[in-house]
């Protein structure tokens, strides 16, 4: 039983979704299902964007818009006039949930949307008629009027009893997960019912467990938030939804942490290991997912301290999230590496040639998974076997992966080869300062100057004090030539930081300082 709508419908239980209304998802996901397959005998295709902020209401038309086969665009609901703009123009969708109606009209004519510039919102087929309560509208009108009421009604009824033994062919709706959104530009990977159960098979297997529990704090529309939803769905277990903020202010659930997963990202981490009460509440958690950034060893030793059966992953977008995980019991022995690699996907380590490389020699990362994403929306990968990734890394004697940096961030500077994370990490256990990235500047002298933009933990930190400390700690050609003081780095809210404004910063401020 592999298909969305039957996971809906044969789910006994009815306390799967914690601190949502479980029975409001199952109607809404329903109706909005009908609602589909009625739009789409208009219709070939009906492109979705989803933007719905409430969990249920977004949940609801993720499991719709799959069933029906229609492709669906998750959509981060905050998004800024120019991001939207971008995805209106590369999506130009039929269908927007989540938005409402107003706001959207407003949104996009003031934004001129190029390619529909006379379009007009249609009130969509619900019997009541009140679309502003879903926050959904259609653009444009379908090509044929809709049928009279009764008509529709009788046929829907119909539709409603068939639902369980309809689509019993294979689903291929695209699922399209934003990806790259710290750099400005948005991407879309496209991903398919099978890559997504491809990766939960592969992390049910990997911690040899039937059904999944997790606790979500980090969004649905991005890969780190669906995924939980898809393993606790597909699994038949409970998934309890909060957002960050209302977990960073001690309101949480009553569940027992020890039958679940919860997904963070390190400066959440960070965020929760600075109140006694959370991380204690942390401590009992089953298993702690860390992924979405690097995390720094600083961290890591913090949450080994307080005993989080932490597990850093490796993964992303592309990839359905993790493909490589340390297990907590390994964390918890004194493991800092991203673990063994899941049973649905394989790495290759490989050098500059693409030979294969032996263990403990570093190069370029390749990835071959059942889980890979079939292309960039609208694109597909012409080879899908082997999927090049930017991140370079090593396999230990135990085949555990090690990822050492990103390779184009890699610095060089009088001809030493530098990766930002080791550095980043020996000024961050230096305690001396609140954040940090360490860049490369082009210079003159050096070819490019190592340059540090770092936001001190207390006003009167001096540089040269960080410096003396780093001395005892990096070899020369190491430290930071270049110093600059921000009062917060430009981070997404997944906690990656945007090096392309942070190079920009430094380009502004080196030359207006003509250092
Ligand atoms: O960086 C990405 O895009 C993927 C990150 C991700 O999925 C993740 C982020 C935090 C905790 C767990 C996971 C995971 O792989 O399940």
């Amino acid at each position: 039983m592999e298909r969305p709508l039957d996971y809906l419908n044969n789910c006994v239980r009815d306390d799967r979704l914690i601190g949502c209304n479980n029975c409001q998802f199952k109607e809404l996901a329903q109706e909005l299902y009908l609602e589909l397959t009625q739009l789409l005998t208009y219709k070939s295709t009906l492109k979705i964007i989803l933007a719905e902020r409430e969990p249920e209401r977004f949940l609801a038309g993720f499991i719709a818009a799959c069933a029906a086969n229609c492709p669906v665009f998750l959509c981060n609901p905050d998004w800024g006039k120019q991001e939207w703009q971008q995805v209106f123009d590369l999506v130009q969708p039929d269908i927007v949930w989540g938005m409402r109606e107003e706001d959207a009209v407003r949104k996009l004519e003031s934004w001129r949307f190029p390619s529909s510039p006379n379009f007009r919102t249609r009130r969509g087929t619900r019997g009541n008629g009140d679309t502003r309560k879903w926050g959904h509208f259609h653009l444009p009108n379908p090509p044929h009027p809709p049928h009279p009421h009764s008509a529709l009604s009788t046929q829907l009824s119909t539709q409603h009893s068939a639902l369980s033994t309809q689509h019993s062919t294979q689903h291929s709706a695209l699922i399209m997960i934003p990806t790259g959104g710290s750099s400005g530009q948005i991407k879309f990977a496209m991903h398919t019912w099978e890559t997504l159960m491809a990766s939960v098979r592969g992390f049910t297997e990997y911690f040899q467990i039937k059904q999944v529990n997790s606790f979500c704090v980090l969004p649905l529309y991005h890969v780190s938030g669906l995924m939980q939803f898809m393993r606790s769905f597909a699994t038949g277990g409970q998934l309890a939804i909060l957002p960050f903020k209302t977990v960073e202010s001690g309101q949480i659930y009553n569940i027992n942490p020890s039958e679940f997963f919860i997904s963070l990202v390190p400066t959440q981490l960070q965020r929760l290991l600075q109140n006694p009460q959370l991380t204690e509440w942390l401590t009992q958690f089953a298993t702690v997912l860390l992924g979405g950034a690097p995390a720094w060893s600083e961290l890591l030793e913090k949450a080994r301290f307080h005993s989080i059966r932490l597990a850093p992953t490796y993964g992303m977008t592309e990839t359905a999230s993790q493909i490589a995980t340390l297990k907590p019991d390994d964390f918890l022995n004194g493991k800092i590496n991203s673990g063994q690699i899941l049973p649905h996907a394989q790495i290759k380590i490989c050098d500059r040639q693409g030979e294969g490389l032996d263990s403990n020699q570093t190069g370029n990362i390749t990835i071959e998974t059942k889980s890979l994403a079939l292309g960039y929306y609208p694109h597909t990968w012409s080879d899908r076997n082997y999927f090049q990734v930017d991140d370079l890394g090593f396999f230990d004697e135990q085949g555990y992966l090690n990822i050492v940096g990103r390779s184009s961030e890699k610095i060089i500077t009088g001809g030493e080869n530098i990766y930002p994370a080791e550095i980043e990490s020996a000024i961050r256990e230096t305690q001396m300062i609140a954040d940090i990235c360490v860049i490369g500047v082009s210079d003159k002298y050096w070819g490019q100057a190592l340059t540090a933009l770092y936001v001190p933990k207390n006003s009167n930190t001096s540089t040269l004090e960080i410096q003396s400390v780093l001395k005892d700690k990096l070899s020369k050609f190491k430290i930071p030539k270049h110093w600059i003081p921000l009062p917060t780095l430009p981070r997404n809210s997944q906690g990656k930081i945007n090096r392309q404004q942070l190079q920009q910063i430094a380009t502004e401020f080196l030359f207006s300082t003509n250092d």
